[in-house]
């Protein structure tokens, strides 16, 4: 397996710089070069739950969205924002766990591309799905 680290998006939630956003997660993308997904590894802390000990689900769906954006962007490098996504909470994501989400670009159509991701916990249990579809924006 080899992993390269993407540089991130200073202003990005995810995958940001708390030096310009001072909510940012900071979280490293990481590309696997032989089998094409990303890989993000966290452990959450307090910051991101919702109910008491798991962690709220916007924020692994914010996670899961950057996991595919970069795919498209490892791949592709023109500009593509999320327009649908479809997220499945299999299982609760807890506080302090060590967990990896993959993302994965499935196949491109016209303007659209077809996305799909997963968040693990390190037993290899599947805890959330996600499937997305994004557009190539004309500007931005
Ligand atoms: C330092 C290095 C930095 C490098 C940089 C890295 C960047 C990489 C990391 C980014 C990290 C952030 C990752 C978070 C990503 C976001 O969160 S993006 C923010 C959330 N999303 C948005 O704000 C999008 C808001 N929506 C829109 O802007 C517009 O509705 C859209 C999606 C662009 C579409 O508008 P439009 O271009 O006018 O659309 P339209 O011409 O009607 O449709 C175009 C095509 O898309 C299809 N389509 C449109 N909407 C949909 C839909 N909802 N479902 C399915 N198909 C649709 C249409 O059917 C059409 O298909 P074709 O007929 O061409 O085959």
């Amino acid at each position: 397996m080899s992993l390269k680290v993407l540089p991130g998006t200073p202003s990005c939630f995810v995958c940001g710089d708390k030096k310009e956003n001072s909510r940012s997660l900071e979280l490293n993308i990481c590309w696997d070069e032989d089998d094409e997904h990303t890989s993000i590894s966290f452990v959450p802390d307090g910051s991101w739950c919702g109910y008491e000990g798991i962690v709220h689900g916007g924020i692994l769906a914010a996670i899961l969205d950057d996991a595919m954006a970069w795919a498209i962007k490892a791949l592709d490098d023109r500009t593509y924002v999320t327009a649908k996504m479809n997220v499945t909470f299999k299982r609760p994501v807890q506080l302090h766990g060590h967990y990896s989400a993959s993302g994965f670009l499935d196949r491109k159509e016209e303007r659209r591309a077809y996305t799909s991701a997963l968040i693990q916990d390190e037993d290899g249990n599947t805890c959330v799905e996600a499937k997305a579809v994004f557009v190539l924006t004309k500007a931005i």
